[in-house]
């Protein structure tokens, strides 16, 4: 029996540390005994939650509460149970079993098959995995106003690394001063040189940091355009036009080097001074570095301001030029429809998913613009789909929680928050 699968009570929380604490009442803490399906007990948001009580209640309340249920298998089919505080039946308004609970670790591979064959009825195209590029130690920190230290950034990347995270974007080689924050990024590289099991790529403006990022041992670049004039020329100094003909260099360069190159398009769906940015625009740049070359087109919403109906046109416009499996999506919270914008992209083919821990994040250079969406919440909802990430999702709220308190601040990330929580009051009793 795993230590997730042991009934565990609130007396033995007090000798816990952080991390079991959120392994106990994360998602997967639901995750009935093989044992004790249909009368096991099982804790969730530091509530008992026993098979005692009547799942009809819990069935009844799902069917009320989201009428299409009635249409799929019943959810708690062999595992009927209520969640209970004391006396007090409590619903969650989801199932108490482990299906139903989004975690890094199913019990077995054919409930993410299950859970996956349920989204995909209603919520058709979904891949089975999802590549997680994280963007924190890069974006998450480019627009910090005070310089986190170079240890301290090493320390974010080897946790990230840990946590599962196939891609890590490190650093920029961009001019320090117009990034000042990131002028360490030699050091950066220098310090995460021989880190296995991720990714590092680097953002290289031009030819010199491209040079500079070979020569600090980036194995892995990428450059930047806009589909916005405005903001081209307040990012990069240059037009659309000569930031293609730079990152044709650098394409260039990079294949004599066998160095994959990504390309991200800024403001895919709006600029801060022209607003709307037709599809068009985004496709037309979109192409131009598949062209040249970039294995990976990022569309970046820079300012946050896509919705599900503006990113559909988006991509149908990009994905009539790119190929689908070359696509990714980057999107900024502002308007909190970030992970609307994600559902609607990975049904619509997207596998590759930007994002930054702690929703950390923000271009300097792009007024209004709010963190990145939250890794967090980015695996919550996927594992939520069933959809594999390979990330460990304990390992990342504990990256998180480090910047954040390396920073001071709070995260940004909603799963982080609430399991937080939930572990707080755990220690309270
Ligand atoms: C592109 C430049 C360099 C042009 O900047 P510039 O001032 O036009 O450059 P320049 O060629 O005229 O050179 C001026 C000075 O900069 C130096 N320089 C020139 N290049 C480099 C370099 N690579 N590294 C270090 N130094 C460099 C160069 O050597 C020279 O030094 P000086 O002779 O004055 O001492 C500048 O505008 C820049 O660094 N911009 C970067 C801005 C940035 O990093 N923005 C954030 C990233 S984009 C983003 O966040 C969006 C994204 C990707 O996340 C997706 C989304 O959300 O949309």
């Amino acid at each position: 029996m795993s230590s997730l699968q042991e009934p565990l009570g609130f007396d033995k929380l007090p000798s816990m540390n952080t991390t079991e604490r959120i392994q106990r009442f994360s998602s997967g803490a639901c995750r009935p005994r093989a044992d004790d399906r249909g009368m096991g007990h099982c804790w969730i948001e530091g509530r008992s939650c026993s098979s005692s009580n009547s799942c009809e209640e819990d069935y009844e309340y799902t069917r009320e509460s989201f009428p299409w249920k009635r249409h799929t298998r019943d959810p708690c089919q062999g595992n009927r149970r209520t969640m209970s505080l004391g006396s007090k039946n409590m619903v969650s308004g989801s199932s108490c079993d482990s299906r139903y609970f989004p975690d890094h670790q199913y019990s077995s591979k054919s409930n993410d098959k299950e859970i996956q064959g349920i989204a995909n009825k209603f919520l058709k195209g979904i891949p089975n995995f999802v590549k997680i590029v994280e963007v924190g130690p890069r974006d998450g920190l480019q627009n910090e106003k005070n310089i986190v230290p170079t240890d301290v950034k090493v320390e974010l990347i080897h946790r990230l690394v840990s946590s599962g995270l196939p891609v890590v974007e490190a650093t920029s080689f961009v001019s320090p001063k117009w990034v000042p924050q990131l002028a360490d990024a030699r050091d950066v590289m220098e310090a995460v040189h021989g880190l296995e099991g991720s990714r590092l790529p680097v953002l290289t403006p031009n030819l010199k940091g491209f040079e500079a990022a070979v020569a600090a041992g980036a194995k892995e670049v990428a450059v930047f355009a806009s589909a916005s004039e405005s903001f081209s020329k307040s990012n990069i100094n240059c037009s659309i036009k000569e930031s293609l003909a730079r990152y044709r260099a650098v394409t260039h360069a990079a294949k004599e080097l066998s160095i994959p190159v990504r390309g991200y398009v800024s403001c895919v769906i709006g600029c801060p001074e022209e607003g709307s940015i037709s599809p068009s625009k985004v496709a037309y740049v979109a192409k131009e570095l598949h062209d040249m070359g970039c294995f990976e087109i990022s569309l970046g919403d820079t300012i946050g301001v896509g919705t599900p109906g503006t990113v559909v046109a988006m991509l149908e416009a990009v994905m009539a030029v790119v190929p689908v499996e070359k696509l990714a999506i980057h999107f900024h919270d502002t308007y909190g429809q970030s992970l609307p914008n994600i559902l609607v992209s990975l049904q619509m083919g997207i596998s590759v998913v930007d994002s930054s821990v702690a929703g950390l994040g923000g271009c300097p250079y792009a007024k209004g613009a709010s963190g990145n969406v939250a890794t967090e919440d980015v695996v919550f909802m996927l594992h939520g789909l069933g959809v594999r990430t390979n990330v460990d999702l304990v390992k990342l709220l504990s990256a998180g929680d480090f910047i954040c308190k390396q920073l001071g601040r709070p995260s940004g990330s909603k799963t982080a928050v609430a399991l937080s929580r939930v572990t707080a009051d755990a220690s309270k009793i």
